[in-house]
């Protein structure tokens, strides 16, 4: 069972090494996700240049691949930074953006975990369920509500690529295969936010950047961004307001928010 204190310790270790995160992401939430990165401690970079991904990707703490917006040129920048972080051992976190929505999608995220070691996969549950072959009826970048068991799908998913599998949603799935966690903490209002969940993303690569344990490092950056947005949405007045005290909150969560907030449990394998 992960501690509490784990998700502390893992927040300071994030502040403290400020690890340099390299970002490939899309044009909707890469302005977003390189500040969220700067207020949860970390160094981004958002780099896809041929040129240089595979020098960059080396020298991080983690790299984001982000398939929101693909191009055959990104693809390649995605596969030149993955085997470059993999042979110098850097954490890759893969964010399936509407693997669902495509054979393109779908078949450029099954290329990527199958050449590259993944691992993290974050993705809302239709894409995840896509990945395991399901239906879920999602629609383009957001989830859908599908009817299938979600623990399962994640864990079919964790295991079939060797990974750690974060689902978010109303409640958070986050599994390596063996070991399940549900993370409760959340707000409504994230769905209205996009790229919340690409940002979510990016903040499971910095606490990975800071654990050997992807699990813990998932599962802390899950709980510790979901809270954040709890403490947002309840001090703001919709969508606009709730971005902007999103990022306040990443920045100013404590020791003690996290005691009082933090709503996870381990839940029995499928
Ligand atoms: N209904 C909800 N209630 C509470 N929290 C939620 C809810 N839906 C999503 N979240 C939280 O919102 C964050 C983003 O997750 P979401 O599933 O919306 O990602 P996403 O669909 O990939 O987003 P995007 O594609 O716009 O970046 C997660 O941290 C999740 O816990
Ligand atoms: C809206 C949107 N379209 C492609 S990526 C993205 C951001 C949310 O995933
Ligand atoms: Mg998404």
């Amino acid at each position: 069972m992960i501690s509490t204190q784990r998700l502390i310790d893992l927040m300071r270790a994030v502040r403290e090494k400020k690890p340099l995160l390299h970002v490939i992401t899309n044009r909707v939430a890469i302005n977003d996700s390189a500040n969220g990165a700067l207020a949860v401690g970390a160094s981004p970079i958002m780099a896809e240049a041929h040129e240089e991904v595979e020098t960059i990707a080396a020298i991080s703490g983690a790299l984001e691949l982000n398939i929101g917006n693909l191009t055959p040129y990104s693809i390649q920048s995605m596969l030149l930074s993955g085997h470059a972080a993999n042979q110098a051992g850097v954490p890759v976190v893969l964010d399936p953006v509407g693997a669902g929505a495509t054979e393109f999608r779908l078949q450029t995220v099954q290329k990527l975990l199958d050449e590259l070691d993944i691992a993290i996969i974050r993705g809302n549950a239709g894409e995840i369920a896509a990945l395991a072959g399901e239906d879920w009826g999602a629609k383009g970048v957001d989830a859908g509500e599908g009817d299938g068991d979600i623990v399962a799908i994640a864990e079919r998913v964790a295991r079939k690529w060797h990974t750690v599998t974060a689902v978010s949603g109303a409640a958070d799935t986050i599994t390596d295969g063996q070991q399940t966690y549900c993370i409760k903490n959340g707000h409504p209002l994230f769905p209205y936010m996009t790229g919340s969940g690409c940002l979510n993303g990016v903040i499971q690569a910095a606490y990975a950047a800071v654990s050997p344990n992807y699990l813990e490092a998932s599962v802390a950056a899950s709980v510790n961004y979901a809270i954040a947005g709890q403490l947002a949405g309840e001090k703001c007045a919709g969508p606009g307001s709730f971005r902007q005290q999103l990022m306040d909150e990443l920045y100013l969560l404590t020791e003690e928010k996290i005691r009082r907030y933090a709503a996870f449990e381990e839940v029995a394998r499928s």
